[in-house]
């Protein structure tokens, strides 16, 4: 049976990084997506203005809306201080158990917990099912048509303090009109775009950041 594009790029991990290197599993993703398929991960544009947000905030906890195959879980797990954690939900059971293989691939099991299930039933949850008190960092690459309803979402359950910030991925392209006017418009966020362009291509695309002002 014909392999799927998310298990092809798990091949490529296993077949190209070095076991417990999270830097070398994050390269051999963005050198398959560019010699041989594109897919939709942060990549490594976007994946630098990642990286330098995570590493200001050193968040705690971080919250991340879709894994797909887990690239910028691994990404973002990689920067994190010892005890700080990642919660990263994914509705595709497929993208899921692809994902869990890449994060045991760079050995970052103990720092991430990988969800299954839609982000609207579990966001309200994370309280009583995984002790979480508010997210330092919240990392928006789901469903576009999600980003403002589980914004809003986390808002309403508490899960956000004086200074949380999202960090919202293709608020251009695919796009997330609603979302950004919004974060940019409500007196509740201070919002921030970084433009970059579209993962592996020439197309703009861009990161929002906005920090919860309370
Ligand atoms: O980074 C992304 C890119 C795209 C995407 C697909 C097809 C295109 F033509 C352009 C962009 C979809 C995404 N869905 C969920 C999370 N992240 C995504
Ligand atoms: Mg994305």
């Amino acid at each position: 049976t014909q392999s799927t594009r998310p298990q092809r790029l798990l091949h490529a991990v296993q077949k190209n990084a070095t076991r417990g290197d999270p830097r070398s599993v994050v390269k051999a993703i963005d050198n398959f997506c560019r010699q041989k398929e594109w897919a939709m991960n942060v990549g490594d544009e976007k994946g630098c203005i990642l990286d330098s947000v995570v590493s200001e905030v050193n968040p705690v906890t971080v919250l991340e809306l879709g894994t797909y195959c887990g690239y910028s879980t691994v990404r973002i797990a990689s920067l994190l201080p010892p005890r700080a954690k990642i919660i990263t939900l994914e509705f595709n059971p497929d993208y899921a158990k692809i994902a869990r293989q890449v994060i045991a691939w760079a050995g970052l099991e103990d720092k991430i917990q990988v969800v299954e299930g839609p982000s609207g039933e579990w966001i309200p949850k994370m309280k009583e099912q995984f002790g979480v008190k508010t997210f330092d960092l919240v990392f928006l690459d789901h469903w576009k048509d999600r980003y403002l309803p589980d914004t809003k979402l986390l808002e309403d359950c508490g899960l956000l303090r004086k200074g949380s910030i999202l960090l919202a991925d293709n608020v251009i392209c695919p796009g997330t009109p609603d979302y950004l006017e919004y974060v940019r418009n409500s007196p509740r966020y201070k919002s921030q775009y970084f433009k970059s362009h579209l993962e592996y291509t020439k197309a703009e695309d861009g990161l929002e950041k906005s920090v919860f002002l309370g």
